[in-house]
Parts: structure tokens; sequence; C-alpha cells
């Protein structure tokens, strides 16, 4: 008797990809993009070390689906950080991998032109051309890691770098932050519990051992080292905000009693604002008002801005998409955005004497 076909029965096809070096090769870091991935890290260590007693803002789109906006936002935001410098260091948001609660776009990378044709090879050109772009403007930028073979495309580029909510209690994703070349914020999960961020607090700190992708594309046994610069972040969840100052103070000694550095994120966005966009600055000046009342454990906050305030659904025909406005979760637009820095900063540059740890 003749075996029956057993595998692979629900693949439709295979495509073979670009591989990270040749991607690297067509577009090669620059010296000032690799400066500026360097200095952008470094801050971001210094701040969760407290040699630096700023605060860091990863700000902008919730998501990335048109790069000419995306590189707007990036040179106004870069004038902003500039104003707040000595208060705080702000990285540009750039996502382009969306994890979905069920089905729907999944980002630039998986779908570049938002018309299910999942051209993913030119998603990964036009997502690594943009972080150059971005690099070599000199702000340093923050992304989702959700797919584990994508950092191998963009990592050289990243300075900051989230495990989304239903992702952080994935062994997947936490073998995959042990090897990140930077520091990784974990968010909470999706229902509010923060175990799942604590517990992968203890994991990407020690090495790890499982199947990766090498430069060449190959399948690779990938040996890491630990990541040390992790630290978890609030975005609240289970219909309730954790951005207030008892959240903050529960999540503080949850980490104490793990036994691991209590440097904590808040995510103004998602169930800490209830998915109201509109609510973010007001969870900014919360933050703002728990630091100056002497809060040291928040150490960086996140916001989801764009250029235009809210959110559009992907239209079908993709002419009458408005520009500056988020395809993804609703945001705050440029001039609340503004606003919302400058006030936050006020309040952060006068207590930057007692955030420096010796
Ligand atoms: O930040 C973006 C969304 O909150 C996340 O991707 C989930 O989106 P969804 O619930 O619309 O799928
Ligand atoms: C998906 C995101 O957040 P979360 O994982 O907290 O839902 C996000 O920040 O885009």
């Amino acid at each position: 008797m003749s075996h029956q076909q057993l595998d692979d029965l629900n693949i439709e096809s295979q495509d073979v990809l670009i591989t990270p070096r040749a991607l690297k090769e067509k577009l090669p870091l620059s010296d000032q993009a690799a400066d500026t991935v360097y200095r952008g890290r470094q801050q971001i260590r210094d701040i969760l070390d407290r040699k630096d007693p700023r605060l860091f803002v990863v700000i902008g789109p919730c998501s990335i689906h048109d790069p000419k906006a995306a590189m707007e936002y990036a040179e106004r935001l870069k004038t902003l950080a500039a104003k707040v410098d000595d208060a705080l260091f702000l990285v540009l948001r750039v996502y382009f991998e969306k994890p979905r609660t069920t089905v729907g776009w999944k980002g630039l990378i998986n779908d570049p032109y938002m018309n299910d044709s999942f051209k993913v090879e030119d998603g990964l050109n036009i997502a690594r051309k943009l972080l150059l772009d971005v690099a070599d403007l000199g702000l340093a930028a923050a992304t989702e890691a959700l797919d584990p073979t994508t950092p191998q495309y963009i990592q050289d580029l990243i300075s900051w770098s989230a495990i989304g909510a239903r992702t952080t209690e994935s062994q997947t994703h936490r073998e995959m932050s042990s090897g990140l070349s930077g520091p990784v914020g974990f968010k909470n999960g999706t229902d509010g519990s923060l175990d799942v961020a604590v517990n992968a607090m203890l994991s990407v700190r020690h090495p790890h051992r499982f199947l990766g992708i090498d430069p060449d594309g190959r399948v690779a046994l990938t040996t890491t080292k630990g990541n040390q610069y992790a630290h978890v972040v609030l975005r609240g969840g289970g219909g309730k905000p954790n951005y207030d100052s008892v959240s903050v103070a529960l999540a503080e000694s949850a980490l104490e009693k793990a036994g691991v550095s209590t440097n904590i994120m808040v995510d103004c966005s998602h169930a800490n604002s209830n998915k109201d966009p509109g609510l973010q600055p007001l969870v900014m000046e919360n933050i703002g008002n728990q630091i100056l009342e002497g809060n040291t454990s928040i150490v960086g906050l996140m916001v989801e801005s764009h250029l235009k305030e809210g959110n559009q659904k992907i239209p079908a025909n993709l002419d009458e998409l408005e520009y500056g406005v988020s395809v993804t979760d609703g945001c705050i637009g440029w001039d609340t955005t503004e606003q919302a820095i400058v006030n936050l900063a006020d309040k952060v540059r006068d207590t930057l004497p007692r955030r420096v740890r010796d």
C-alpha cells in the first residue's frame, strides 16, 4: 500500500527570500547610521543603569504604512528631541510587524502594499531603507520584534525592541530576545497580568539555544549570551489601566521579589488609555506627576502618535488613504504630541538631580 501524503498538507507554497546578508549588502549601514544606533542603545542602557537620569520615550505611529509620512514625522521628532534633550531621550517608534488579536493587516513587512499581495521581500527592503534614513537623520529607532527571523534583517538599525503583550509569555520570543543586541521591553499580558513579564525577565538574561537563521538564511543552532538589558512595560489589560501609582508600586515589589532590577516603562496607549488615543496625554501627565512626587522606578514611556490624530480603516481603494493617519490603533496628532512632550520634559527636568544613582 502506498503512503498517503502526510506533511505540508496545509502549506500552499514556499518562496525563498533574499538572505539577511544580501539585504545588508544592498542597503549597508552608513557611518552616521552606525553611530546613531551605537549611541542610541548606549543612552538607553545608561538610563536603565541610572547613570543617565532622563526618561526615554518611544514615540511614533502605531504602525508604519507610508515611509514618506514616517520620514516627515521623523524630521519633526528630531527637532522636538533637540528641544527636550536635557530631560528626555526621544526614540522613534518604527513598528513594521503587527500582532493581531485575530486577523488583520500584519504590517509593512508582511504586506507592504496593503492589498494582500504579501510582497515580503519588498517589505524587508522598504523597512530597512526607512530605518537607514531614520538613523542617517540621527534619530534612534524602536520596533516590535515579532517574527523571530526578522531581526537578522533589521536589528543592526534598532536601538530598543519591544516584545508585545501577545508574545511576552512565548518561549520563542524570550529566546530571541536573549540574543538581541539592544535593550528590550516586555509588555505585561493582554489580561493585565504582570507575572508573564516578570518571568520573561528571569528567562531572557540567561543564554539560550534554539533554531534560528544565520546571515545566509540557513537554519542554524543559535546560542545566545543572554540579554542583561530587559525591562517590563506596563500597558494595562483586562479592561483596566496599570500606570497609576499603586499599580507601579505593586510592579516594583514584584520585580524586587523576583530579584530583577526595578526598571519600569509605561505604555500610555493600549489598555492604559482604553484605546482612546486622546487619553494618552493624561497618562503622560500622571507619570510626570509621579516622577515629580519622587518615583524613580519609571525610566521610560511609550506613546502612539502620528502627524494627524485618530486612525482609519484601510480602504479598498488605497488612493482614499488619508495622509499621516494611522491604519492600526488611533494616535494623538502632532500638536498634541509636541505639547505633551514639552509638558513632560518640564516636570522631569526638575527631578533630574535626585534621579541619578551613585
Ligand atoms: O498596537 C496595535 C494593536 O493594539 C495590536 O496590533 C492588536 O490589534 P487588533 O486587536 O486590532 O488585532
Ligand atoms: C501591539 C502593541 O502593543 P501590545 O503588545 O501592548 O498590545 C503595540 O505596541 O503595537
